[in-house]
């Protein structure tokens, strides 16, 4: 393991720490049911399990307009990602498969960075 960024306490450093770690998540092979908001007019049912839908789109909105806090509330709307993923779909389905790559992904990100 190689340290990229000590997680140093000023926000900025921490906010660029979450934009390096949302381009690798955009950039993987399996991140293609992530990227954009679910439709729920063409995926039935959706609005009604998902309480809090969360994507990759929007997690970068919310970088872009100051939204997170610090590390812990930008991992804490990646992991809703992955959570929603699970709930809504078979681990057997390719979405359900590519959520639990792209959580693994993530969680190996997390300890290289540390
Ligand atoms: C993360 C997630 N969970 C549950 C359902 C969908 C999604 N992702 C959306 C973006 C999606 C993925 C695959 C799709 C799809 C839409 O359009 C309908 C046709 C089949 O292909």
């Amino acid at each position: 393991c190689y340290k990229i960024a000590q997680i140093s306490k000023d926000d900025n450093s921490q906010l660029a720490v979450c934009r390096v770690l949302l381009a690798e998540l955009e950039a993987h092979k399996d991140a293609w049911p992530f990227l954009t908001p679910v439709n729920h007019k063409v995926i039935l049912g959706y609005r009604k399990v998902i309480k809090r839908p969360m994507d990759f789109s929007t997690i970068k909105r919310k970088l872009n307009n100051n939204l997170y806090f610090n590390l812990d509330t930008f991992i804490a709307d990646v992991n809703l990602v992955f959570d929603n993923c699970e709930k809504f779909n078979e681990d057997d389905s390719d979405i359900g498969q590519a959520g639990h790559n792209m959580r693994k992904f993530f969680h190996e990100l997390l300890h290289l960075k540390k």
